[in-house]
């Protein structure tokens, strides 16, 4: 039998460059989740190489890369305890002010990439990057500058900071309202150009007037803590709010509707997405009390523009108190900003002392620990595992990873892979198991070993769909002690055929099998032969007649050439019939070797697996 050539796998580390070595997937590390790819630390980092910033850059902090560390490029202001913590880490390079060409030309050596809302990361930041970048922090809340599908198709994950500016947000608009129902700014204006009109500034009064929050989440909520405290009747519109929330904070829950037709003032703070889009719109403006008025510290795309200027200009809304814009800066003969009822801020709800230190230590924290392999807490394009989860799964996400990629070696010619079921055995009940991160690793198993593609937890699941491949999940429930979270992980491939056909179990699938044991992941069935190697260095299978000496025939031949067994299992149907010999090796064998052992006279079949 000719010697099948030793299959080559394209695994990459899952850890941190600082813990490289195989048996280190099963150290604590192993919890890190698989966000780094091709440990870019690795690669040469030269800041000094990069395109120059814009002139409005600061010199760059990166101009000393120090190699083996990650490059974080901060491309706009960042406060400096957040500055400070990337600093421990990584080389930080602050450009600030960067023309989306010096973007993209510098993005390729970069790890991570952190912006606020005036930078715009589309897909052809993800696509310049080269695959090298591998997280990207929004250091704020709103995260529509950022493409997170492409961020998504390129494994890289995106993290903000979700709480940190939240009551900044709130106390501008709070603000707004108040300097808008008293006409501060234009009075102001008025004032310094020489003028003394208290007849034209006369304001409204805020005490029982109704406020309408569109978007009850982190900031609506705290809007209407405080324009409670002014004497407000508050209610707030937003699908996914509870309402015991709300009741907790005096705030009545309505349809957009009534919302919009009972209201006073309303304002906005519900994220930017093609659902809210240009909500507030003529039809929305037709439905509104006359005279109403309008604050928006959200996003300016919320608002059709051209609207409310025509709902001004008739009317409808008496004033509008606007810290955000379609298009930012928004254009400087805008008929908006220019409009006499109109009060405008550059979008300054975030920016307090206060908030921007806690945004960049907040950002600073996500992306160092996105960098380390940690799962991020604020992550927007990928699952969260609690730590816990991840902790107790640490052992058994290795396993799903070996199997995915033995399955797949198991495959003759290695495409035309369909369809992957995956069974976890457990006596957990079916959600107290969280199998997101197992389904990753499996995917990544089985895609690095016939692909060039790097999956992580962030594109798994994308990366399969789009080479066709279904992940199916399958759940027996065992008995026995439900403190363990996995009894076994089963994993098949249907609809292909096998260069180990003594694989393909009885239904018809490539199945291999593993539990693990003392915190280390072994194979434990292979077809409908039970076997038991540990799952470290290569494995060889080999099917053959059940009959002695076949242990120490094949040992011999391996002794011969210096490769080290590690583990011999032998599982067999029934004695002196067909028996299946896994065989853990520390060494590669050479081609030759593997000759020798399909010469044996007895052996019918064998593979050599890399796990
Ligand atoms: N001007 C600023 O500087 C500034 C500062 C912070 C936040 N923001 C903006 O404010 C937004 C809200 O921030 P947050 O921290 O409160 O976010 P959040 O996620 O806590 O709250 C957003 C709320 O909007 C709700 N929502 C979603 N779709 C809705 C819809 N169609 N109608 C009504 N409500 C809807 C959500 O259910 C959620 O409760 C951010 O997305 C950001 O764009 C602006
Ligand atoms: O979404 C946010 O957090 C705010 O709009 C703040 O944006 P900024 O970081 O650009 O000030």
């Amino acid at each position: 039998m000719a010697a099948p050539s030793p299959t080559t796998t394209h695994h990459r580390l899952l850890l941190p460059a600082s813990t490289t070595h195989r048996s280190a997937a099963l150290a604590p590390s192993a919890l890190r989740l698989p966000i780094r790819a091709r440990t870019a630390h690795g690669a040469r980092i030269c800041a000094a190489a990069a395109p120059a910033a814009s002139t409005a850059s600061p010199p760059s902090s990166a101009a000393v890369a120090v190699e083996g560390k990650p490059t974080v490029l901060v491309a706009e202001k960042l406060g400096a305890a957040g500055l400070a913590l990337l600093r421990e880490f990584a080389n930080v390079d602050c450009s600030y002010g960067l023309s989306p060409e010096e973007l993209r030309a510098k993005i390729s050596l970069c790890d991570a990439l952190i912006v606020r809302s005036g930078t715009k990361v589309g897909r052809d930041v993800f696509e310049a990057s080269g695959g090298r970048l591998r997280v990207v922090g929004r250091a704020g809340v709103g995260i529509d500058n950022v493409d997170l599908a492409a961020a998504t198709e390129h494994g890289c994950l995106v993290v903000n900071a979700p709480t940190a500016n939240t009551v900044a947000a709130a106390e501008h608009g709070i603000a707004l309202l108040c300097g808008m129902a008293r006409n501060i700014a234009q009075a102001d204006a008025s004032l310094k150009a020489g003028k003394w009109a208290r007849n034209k500034y006369v304001g409204v009064s805020l005490v029982g007037k109704t406020l309408a929050i569109l978007g009850f989440g982190k900031v609506g909520s705290e809007v209407a803590r405080r324009a409670k405290g002014l004497g407000m009747h508050v209610i707030a519109h937003d699908p996914y709010a509870s309402a015991d929330r709300a009741r907790a904070i005096g705030v009545e829950l309505v349809s957009m509707e009534e919302a919009m037709t009972t209201a006073d003032f309303i304002s906005l703070h519900m994220p930017l997405t093609p659902a809210t889009n240009k909500m507030l719109n003529d039809e929305a403006f037709a439905k509104m009390k006359k005279g109403v008025r309008i604050i928006n510290v959200a996003r300016g795309g919320v608002i059709d523009e051209d609207a409310l200027v025509r709902a001004l200009d008739a009317g409808i809304v008496a004033q509008a108190a606007l810290d955000v814009f379609t298009k930012e800066p928004p254009a400087a003969d805008s008929k908006l900003v220019l409009h006499e009822n109109v009060t405008v801020t550059p979008h300054l709800g975030a920016s307090t002392v206060e908030a921007q230190e806690g945004v960049a230590i907040e950002i600073a924290e996500a992306v160092t620990g996105a960098l380390k392999g940690e799962l991020a807490a604020s992550a927007v394009n990928a699952p969260m595992v609690p730590a816990e989860v991840l902790s107790e799964l640490a052992p058994f996400v290795v396993l799903a990873e070996k199997l995915g990629r033995l399955a797949v070696q198991l495959v003759a010619g290695g495409g035309g892979i369909k369809s992957v079921k995956v069974t976890y055995a457990s006596a957990r009940a079916p959600d107290d198991l969280d199998t997101r991160l197992l389904r990753a690793m499996i995917t990544k198993g089985v895609i690095e070993s016939i692909s060039d593609v790097f999956v992580n937890l962030v594109n798994a699941d994308f990366t399969a769909k789009q080479r066709g491949i279904r992940i199916s999940e399958e759940r027996i429930l065992m008995d026995g002690s439900p403190e363990t979270p996995l009894d076994y992980i089963q994993v098949q491939i249907a609809n292909v055929e096998s260069k180990f056909p003594s694989a393909i179990s009885e239904s018809g699938e490539i199945t291999v099998e593993g539990k693990v044991k003392d915190g280390v992941p072994h194979l434990t069935k292979v077809g409908a032969f039970e076997v038991d190697v540990s799952m470290e260095g290569s494995l060889i299978l080999c099917r053959q007649v059940d009959q002695p000496g076949m242990i120490g025939s094949v040992g011999s031949v391996l002794g011969e050439e210096n490769v080290n067994v590690s583990f011999m299992s032998v599982g067999r149907i029934a004695p002196r019939k067909r028996a299946v010999m896994a065989i853990g090796v520390d060494e590669q064998p050479s081609k030759a070797t593997l000759t020798k052992i399909g010469e044996i006279p007895a052996i019918e079949e064998f593979v050599f697996l890399k796990l």
